[in-house]
């Protein structure tokens, strides 16, 4: 038995969700290109579930379903409040969702209706859940979801107490579709891995949560940002790049373990960042991360990943830096949801081998020996 680091190149499960074949993404069959221009995320989030893209009637119905299940339990809030104010923004998310479970009476109704039903309720809640701890951690108060608004729409004004800008929630929809599924990337794997053993569809979701937090995962939106405001302004780009390439650490938002010739994400975030970045009157994020990569990508030849322009779009829609992963899982809820509803349909355990690298042949040794 030999292992493969990382398990790359493993095919590890058949799925019909999303596909990633030479370079170009599509949902359902769909290319990303086509979703990105045309469609809404909830027009996305039905098309991951039930395979086909609605008629109007069922887009209809699948809006007013998310709006009537927005709302989030009054003792999920009450604990939120008791958090940390300066608690990980994707630890709170992950131990509100988890505690979604405790106040689900069919929490563990494992039919396809009930599993259905509790997808509608995740992808809905997640939302108010993020924006209630931004306002609590501020000493806000959380508002109340609108009706029949959409994800975007919702999100943003739940943020803010504001109705948000026909551009503002247009540039959010659409990174909610960039985001919502990408084949079995690290977090969709732990949710199919943690329901492949008939757990329930909340802990797949928040097993999810915690893989996304990562650095090398959804965690590293936040840390393209954070990478921004250090540098500061494009004067001190190349010194600082050219400082970390040098000291082989690595520039975050850049690289892939699947798209080796860049990710066809990237360029519809770039052009928001250039977009917003007039809008706003501030080209100085994206003038920088224009610097960055031609210089990444010019001496080691690691193009941008979905991570890297989104940090620059979030920001010129002020969101705070450390709600881009949050967001981030806001979208990707829509395809982890879709791949457990996938696992269940048509299970078994998913349980791999390791190749063991330790001693053999070893003495036990009495406590008082050793
Ligand atoms: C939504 C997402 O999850 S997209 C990915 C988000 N993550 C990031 O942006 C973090 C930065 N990027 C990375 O760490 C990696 O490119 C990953 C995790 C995305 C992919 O990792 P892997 O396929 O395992 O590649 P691995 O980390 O082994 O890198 C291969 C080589 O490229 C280098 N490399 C990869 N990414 C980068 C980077 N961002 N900056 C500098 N060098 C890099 C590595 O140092 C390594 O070099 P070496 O062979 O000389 O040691
Ligand atoms: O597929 C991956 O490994 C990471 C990624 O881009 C995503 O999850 O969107």
């Amino acid at each position: 038995m030999t292992a493969t680091k990382g398990l790359e190149g493993i095919v590890a499960t058949t799925s019909s969700i999303s596909s990633i074949i030479d370079g170009v993404l599509t949902y359902r069959g769909i290319n990303i290109d086509d979703l990105a221009e045309n469609a809404t995320f909830e027009e996305v989030i039905y098309l991951l579930w039930y395979g086909k893209l609605p008629n109007r009637s069922e887009l209809d119905q699948l809006t007013k379903d998310l709006s009537d299940n927005a709302s989030v339990s009054a003792e999920v809030i009450e604990q939120i409040k008791l958090y940390p104010k300066d608690v990980n923004s994707m630890a709170a998310l992950r131990t509100a969702v988890s505690s979604l479970a405790l106040y689900d009476a069919e929490a563990n109704d494992m039919t396809p209706e009930s599993n259905l039903r509790k997808a509608i309720k995740l992808q809905a809640q997640l939302p108010t859940i993020i924006a209630a701890f931004a306002r609590i951690r501020q000493g806000q108060e959380p508002i109340a979801p609108k009706s029949c608004a959409s994800v975007a729409e919702n999100f943003l004004y739940m943020l803010t107490g504001k109705q948000p800008e026909a551009i503002a929630i247009q540039a959010l929809d659409k990174a909610l579709v960039l985001h919502a599924d990408h084949e079995l990337n690290a977090s969709t794997f732990a949710a199919r891995v943690t329901v492949a053993t008939l757990s329930d569809i909340y802990s797949g979701v928040t097993s999810a949560i915690g893989a996304l937090k990562g650095p090398l995962h959804g965690g590293a939106n936040e840390a393209v940002m954070a990478m921004l405001e250090e540098i500061g302004t494009a004067a001190n780009v190349t010194s600082y790049i050219n400082d970390k390439l040098a000291n082989k650490e690595k520039i975050m938002g850049f690289g892939h373990r699947v798209y080796k010739n860049g990710d066809p994400r990237a360029k519809h975030l770039q052009k928001m960042s250039h977009e917003l970045g007039k809008i706003t009157g501030n080209m100085n994020w994206y003038d920088m991360s224009i610097q960055i990569e031609e210089i990444v990508t010019g001496q080691k030849g690691l193009k941008p990943n979905v991570d890297f322009y989104s940090a620059s779009v979030y920001t010129s829609l002020e969101i705070p830096r450390d709600l881009f992963t949050p967001i981030f899982a806001i979208s990707r809820t829509s395809g982890w949801t879709a791949h457990i509803l996938e696992q269940f349909d048509n299970n078994r355990l998913i349980r791999p081998r390791a190749e063991y690298t330790g001693p053999s042949n070893q003495a036990f040794v009495p406590i008082e020996q050793r």
